[in-house]
């Protein structure tokens, strides 16, 4: 017998919780689908058979510890890490020709605190794509970014110089950015490192908002309380796939310490907490 995709996984089928593993239960298009893909770098792939899908206006949390490969799912979504088998299909395009309409939120804050530019400077550069570097940004340019700016909670904040915003506001600025670019896919490397609870909840309450307007979000997280409240997936990652699908179903305390391998963990409420690495 030719064995599933799943079966391929460290985990059997039954235990990768991909709860959606027949037919989908939905009649909106995939934002995403991943086929059996592996990821490389080089000569050796760094994620191996990864097998899910994800649909408009849904989201999934990445999850797995530091090194599994989620920073990398999310270059490959954008096209900028090869995918050497298998195939990955965002917004029903290769991922390279899928990127106008994809934003992304890198893990470090890229952008130099002290660089003297506003907060909506900041946000109108993502409407540069749209508008082209050598036109003016229109009124219309100028309200996407008040929306944005408004979705994260700093509408108050658009003449404030970026650098003298605290680091969880200029994670906000940066998905504000994101936002003006209107896209139908949203990807956020570990967006709530180092935030406070209010740009915690801001950031959360961003994803929800998109999600309702038809747009998908991926987000690599260690926060499993970020997957319960905002995401309908979770992809357990660790080099290869512990587990895809509904996020109550998949987040199983076995499917962690699967996904954790060799590491002591900890859930403490629901973070994971590597105690020993
Ligand atoms: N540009 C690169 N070239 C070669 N290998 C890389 C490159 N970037 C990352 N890797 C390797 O790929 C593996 C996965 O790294 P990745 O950054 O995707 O993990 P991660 O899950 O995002 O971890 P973290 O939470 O620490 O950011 C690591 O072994 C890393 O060393």
């Amino acid at each position: 017998m030719t064995p599933t995709p799943e079966t391929r996984s460290p985990l059997t089928a039954a235990e990768s919780g991909d709860g959606r593993s027949g037919e989908p239960e939905t009649a909106r298009p995939a934002a995403l689908v991943l086929d059996r893909a592996s990821v490389a770098y080089g000569e050796v792939p760094v994620l191996e058979e990864l097998h899910g899908t994800v649909y408009e206006g849904e989201a999934v949390a990445l999850i797995g510890p530091n090194g599994a490969g989620k920073s990398t799912l999310i270059k490959a979504l954008l096209g900028l890490v090869p995918v050497v088998r298998g195939r990955i299909e965002v917004l029903g395009a290769a991922p390279a020709q899928a990127r106008r309409d994809v934003a992304y939120v890198p893990q470090a804050d890229t952008l130099d605190p002290d660089f003297p530019v506003s907060v909506e400077q900041v946000v109108m550069m993502g409407r540069y794509r749209r508008i082209g570097w050598l036109r003016r940004p229109s009124a219309a340019d100028r309200a996407e970014v008040a929306a944005a700016l408004e979705r994260v909670g700093l509408a108050g904040r658009a003449r404030d110089r970026f650098g003298t915003l605290s680091g969880g506001q200029r994670q906000r600025v940066l998905l504000a950015r994101a936002i003006a670019a209107r896209p139908r896919l949203l990807l956020l490397d570990e967006p709530f490192n180092g935030v406070d609870a209010v740009s915690q909840h801001a950031i959360l309450e961003a994803m929800n908002g998109l999600k309702a307007q038809g747009a998908s979000v991926v987000v690599s997280t260690h926060d499993l309380a970020v997957a319960h409240l905002a995401c309908d997936e979770v992809c357990l990652l660790n080099r290869h796939q512990f587990g895809f699908g509904p996020t109550e179903a998949t987040l199983t305390p076995e499917r962690l310490r699967a996904t954790y391998g060799g590491h002591a963990l900890e859930l403490r409420g629901d973070r994971v907490i590597v105690t020993q690495t």
